[in-house]
């Protein structure tokens, strides 16, 4: 049988009880060019498969490059109690953790080219007793970074100024300095990750009609439009702030090439409504890649084998174009604007 020296690419299963073991093995069934390692519970792999009808011949890493057809490597880290499909158990919270660390840190090392998410379940790691926003905010405490989250269909790219906030925390959390990093981290990352030599971002407004020039709130006057002033003078491209309403209607989407929103549920929704099988999530600003789906545990569809993988697998699709390249560059060179495709692959 023939082995191949592809790139290896982490996957994490994230929560146990939810669809993300059983879109694993479908992502391992595809033809995609890449060596990937499960990070997760052996035993839980294969109850998933053979909930999917499928086989998979799961082999312990042995950190080298091969990949024979039909097998998935695996980073064994045990479960604390076996999953209930449907149900998350907080008692698998370290777990999941230990999943997330092996891989960041795997990725720091060398010994992944890249790590991919299955989604997990915030809420049972907070009740296990640990703070915990989301994978996001953890890789960035872990890797010490300022990272910002990216929502990416072939479409249309959605960054975030706010992540994982209770609403009436966003109006604080909308500070200068804080913006103009992200607009810094979203400007280069547009380059280097999707190739836009002089990217155009199109900034949001917090309030209705971006506040109706002071009427219905001051934070566009007092704190988004001078951070993008500063930022114009420099030379970026940004538009806005721009009224979230009608940001997305196709006479504006040609002027932009991505949008930076004030907070989660302002634009998400247009993404996941439009593309919920075809969008990403991308961690911007991270030192190492790190892709996801765009939709969570699915805890009603977990243990049918009916969940759609489409999304992890673009997930996958695009962890492995950013790796390739980036194995392309010498050592010392930057990534930041090199020509790169102007979308995240879809499979
Ligand atoms: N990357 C991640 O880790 C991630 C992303 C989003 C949400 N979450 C978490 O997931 C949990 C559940 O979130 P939710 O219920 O709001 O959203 P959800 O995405 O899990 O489910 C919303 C709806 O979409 C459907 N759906 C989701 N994924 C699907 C798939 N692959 N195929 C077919 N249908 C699918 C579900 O069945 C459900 O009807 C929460 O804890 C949330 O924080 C995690
Ligand atoms: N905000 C993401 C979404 O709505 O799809 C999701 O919650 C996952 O975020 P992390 O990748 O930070 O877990």
């Amino acid at each position: 049988m023939n082995s191949l020296a592809l790139p290896r690419l982490a996957l994490t299963a994230g929560e146990p009880a939810g669809v993300g073991p059983e879109l694993l093995v479908r992502l391992a069934a595809t033809p995609l060019a890449a060596n990937f390692i499960a990070i997760t519970d052996r035993g839980l792999l294969e109850r998933a498969a053979a909930r999917c009808g499928l086989s998979v011949q799961l082999i312990e890493d042995d950190g080298s490059q091969d990949r024979r057809p039909g097998e998935l490597r695996i980073r064994h880290i045990p479960l604390a109690v076996e999953e209930i499909p449907g149900h998350p158990d907080p008692r698998n919270a370290r777990h999941v953790l230990a999943t997330l660390t092996e891989a960041a840190d795997g990725c720091t090392s060398g010994r992944y080219a890249a790590v991919v998410t299955a989604p997990l379940q915030k809420s049972s790691i907070n009740d296990a007793g640990v703070a915990f926003t989301g994978h996001t905010e953890f890789f960035a405490g872990h890797s010490h970074a300022e990272v910002v989250m990216m929502l990416a269909s072939p479409e249309l790219r959605i960054a975030l100024a706010t992540t994982h906030l209770p609403l009436q925390a966003v109006p604080a959390a909308i500070q200068a300095a804080s913006l103009e990093r992200t607009l810094r981290i979203v400007h280069s990352e547009l380059s280097a990750k999707f190739g836009f030599a002089e990217p155009r971002i199109a900034v949001l407004g917090l309030n209705p009609h971006a506040g109706e020039n002071g009427h219905l709130g001051r934070e566009e006057i007092e704190t988004i439009f001078p951070v993008m002033e500063k930022l114009r003078r420099e030379g970026m491209r940004l538009s806005g702030p721009l009224p979230a309403d009608t940001a997305f209607v196709p006479a504006q989407r040609q002027h932009y090439d991505a949008v930076l929103a004030m907070y989660h549920d302002q634009a998400l929704p247009v993404l996941k409504s439009e593309a919920f099988d075809r969008t990403v999530n991308i961690t911007l600003g991270l030192p190492f890649i790190r892709t996801s789906v765009d939709h969570g545990t699915a805890l009603d569809l977990a243990g049918t084998g009916k969940a759609d993988p489409s999304s992890l697998i673009a997930a996958a699709t695009l962890a492995l174009e950013l790796a390739t390249r980036h194995a392309m560059l010498p050592p010392s060179t930057s990534s930041a604007g090199r020509q790169a495709p102007t979308s995240p692959a879809t499979p």
